[in-house]
């Protein structure tokens, strides 16, 4: 573990510390005040804790009776208690241990310890403001369509509502000659951003524009990575400072940028982050080479494999549904689910994905992240506290646990090429539909179908999971269903698209006399109850990033257990030459996938 070594002072009036920020004024305006980046400091802490901890640390805010955003120093102490690491922090009276969470290092990903004669921190933590180290983030791939039009623009939004620290500055890069202000041109031009229409938009924009700088790798990312260093060392000068390096390229040319980063691009006065993309990698085996020489250079937590599809409040809903709800943990088995349908679809084409999907296909593109992670996360073990390891613990066991899947239980299906050009997909037989039967074998999921279909082009965009119950034993209502045993089956639905929602299915009784039933929903509609506008995925996730909070990444066992499940089916895919079912565009998909769920006993109850 990195020791923290710091310069403490004696105690009242303290001179205020050497900021990073001083450095970012002649581009940022009029330098801001100490009060002001601690103010910002705490509202990201707070709305992080808030949003992990909601009413704890509500209540605490009551108690103490603090404003509505309290000083940095006592959110700290609002939520520094929250996750284990933490509490060992807050349990340790050590000044050196303390005052490294306040700075919001990361031990194991501290390297080097911050420099003694920069920083200087105070000895009560109660009355006495801290630094705020700067943040870089640098976006490789900056010219690309992922960088363009999802991570700048969720980075804006981020800026925006004041969630990256003040001494913040964004770096685009890639082998494109270009200057500054191209890239701030392009940023402006793509900002598709849900803020585009706040208040003082234009003004935030300015300021965010005003701290992006273009990085020319030029042909060579050993050269580009040391400019990208001394770019950001200028910036950073010798105050703490952490950086994020968000890795928009092509899975080939993911080592030939990570390695360089390795060696000439990270910060030895704070912690350093890299933030990976999906697909990842095309077979196990590759992907397995991918991780080694990765962990050869970095950490495991300074990996962040991102998933954007597991940034929608859907996903999050799973386990705060499940274990906030007494009417729900305990019916979370076997013994009362019958079923679990995942099911993500969507209307375009995969012709209009770009090349991102590519040869990959949607085994290796959606399944093998997202929908494995949805299962991992709606099936596995109470975790121990919400701490990204804790979960991620429960999730890899789930992965394991996944029996192999048989490939009878499989349904591949492909879009109809519609353009009359030579189709690559039905060349090289990419599948642009997935739907199986998979089963987890341990004590709580025995015997349960989990049955997933996700597919290219369908009739509509529908991504949620659908969890029926077991047929009430003996019911005595049951003649007056009719019957279809199916209609009176409890289901809960938790819903993303068409809209969000969550919606639980029940049986009641038809107004009027006589007694007859009727299955109803319960509806919690987003739209309804709650007036805000959403946060795309890429914000919610790089915040995670930028809290250090893992839980909705993929960590190495989780990638190889999620490669243990999907690489036998892939292989006997191209081993038998399985081809793929051909579906018209906007359709329901391949039929198949019905002969599949009825062969478990389930009916796709998803309007496609
Ligand atoms: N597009 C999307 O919406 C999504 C993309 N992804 C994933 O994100 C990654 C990027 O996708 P996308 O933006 O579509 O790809 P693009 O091809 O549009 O962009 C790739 C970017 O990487 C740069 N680049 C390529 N090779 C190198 C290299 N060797 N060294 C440095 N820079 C390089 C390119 O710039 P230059 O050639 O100038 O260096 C370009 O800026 C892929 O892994 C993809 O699977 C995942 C989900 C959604
Ligand atoms: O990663 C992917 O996501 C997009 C959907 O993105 P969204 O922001 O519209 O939710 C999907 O179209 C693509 O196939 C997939 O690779």
């Amino acid at each position: 573990m990195a020791t923290t070594v710091l310069a403490v002072r004696a105690s009242a009036a303290p001179a205020p510390p050497s900021l990073g920020a001083a450095r970012f004024s002649p581009v940022a305006g009029p330098a801001v005040s100490l009060r002001t980046q601690c103010w910002i400091a705490a509202k990201m802490k707070l709305h992080k804790a808030l949003r992990r901890h909601g009413s704890q640390v509500q209540r605490k805010l009551e108690i103490q009776g603090v404003g509505k955003i309290p000083d940095c120093f006592k959110v700290a102490s609002l939520t520094g208690r929250m996750t284990r690491r933490n509490v060992q922090l807050a349990d340790d009276n050590s000044i050196d241990d303390k005052s490294s969470m306040h700075l919001g290092l990361n031990h194991s990903e501290a390297d080097h310890p911050v420099l003694e004669e920069d920083l200087v921190l105070f000895d009560n933590f109660d009355d006495q403001p801290e630094s705020v180290p700067s943040l870089c983030i640098a976006v490789i791939g900056a010219t690309g369509e992922l960088a363009r039009n999802k991570v700048f623009p969720a980075l804006f939004a981020l800026y925006y509502s004041d969630f990256l620290p003040q001494n913040v500055a964004i770096f685009g890069y890639s082998r494109k000659t270009l200057a500054d202000e191209d890239l701030r041109s392009m940023i402006e031009a793509n900002l598709t951003c849900r803020v585009d229409h706040h208040e003082n938009c234009e003004e935030k924009l300015n300021e965010f524009l005003k701290r992006t700088y273009y990085v020319d790798a030029g042909h060579d990312n050993i050269d580009g990575m040391a400019k990208l260093n001394s770019k950001m060392a200028q910036i950073e000068g010798t105050c703490a400072a952490n950086r994020i390096f968000y890795l928009a390229v092509p899975q080939e040319a993911l080592l030939d940028v990570a390695l360089p980063l390795s060696d000439s691009a990270q910060t030895k006065h704070g912690w350093n982050r890299i933030i990976i993309e999906k697909p990842f990698g095309f077979t196990s085996l590759s992907s397995q080479r991918v991780t080694q020489s990765l962990l050869s250079r970095f950490e495991e937590r300074q990996i962040y494999r991102i998933d954007h599809l597991l940034g929608k409040d859907l996903i999050e809903n799973l386990t705060v549904l499940r274990f906030s709800n007494l009417v729900f943990e305990p019916l979370w088995s076997r013994k009362y689910i019958r079923n679990v349908q995942v099911v993500f679809s969507e209307e375009t084409s995969a012709e209009t994905q770009g090349r991102y999907f590519g040869n990959y296909g949607i085994i290796r593109d959606i399944v093998h992240s997202h929908i494995l992670q949805t299962i991992a996360l709606f099936a596995m073990e109470p975790p121990v506290s919400l701490d990204g390891e804790d979960i991620r613990d429960e999730k890899v066991k789930v992965l394991k646990s996944i029996r192999k899947v048989d490939i009878e239980d499989v349904v591949l299906g492909q879009l109809k090429d519609t353009s009359g050009k030579v189709d690559r997909y039905t060349k090289s037989m990419t599948p642009t539909y997935f739907a199986a039967a998979m089963y987890i074998d341990n004590a709580r999921w025995d015997g349960v179908p989990f049955l997933i279909k996700t597919g290219m082009g369908l009739m509509e965009n529908r991504a949620e999971i659908r969890i029926q119950f077991h047929h009430v034993p003996g019911n005595i209502y049951r003649e007056r269903f009719g019957h279809d045993i199916d209609l009176d089956t409890n289901e809960l639905i938790l819903r993303d698209l068409p809209e969000e929602a969550i919606l639980l299915k029940v049986n009641n009784k038809v107004p009027g006399l006589g007694l007859q039933l009727d299955a109803s929903e319960l509806n919690l509609l987003y739209r309804d109850r709650y007036d805000v506008e959403v946060p795309d995925s890429y914000e919610h996730l790089l915040l995670d990033v930028l809290d250090g909070d893992s839980h909705l990444f993929m960590r190495s066992d989780e990638l190889a257990a999620a490669w243990s499940v999907l690489a036998p089916i892939l292989h006997e895919i191209d081993q038998k030459r399985v081809a793929p079912e051909l579906y018209e565009a906007g359709d329901k998909g391949p039929i198949n996938a019905y002969y599949l769920a009825a062969k478990h006993g389930v009916r796709w109850d998803d309007g496609c």
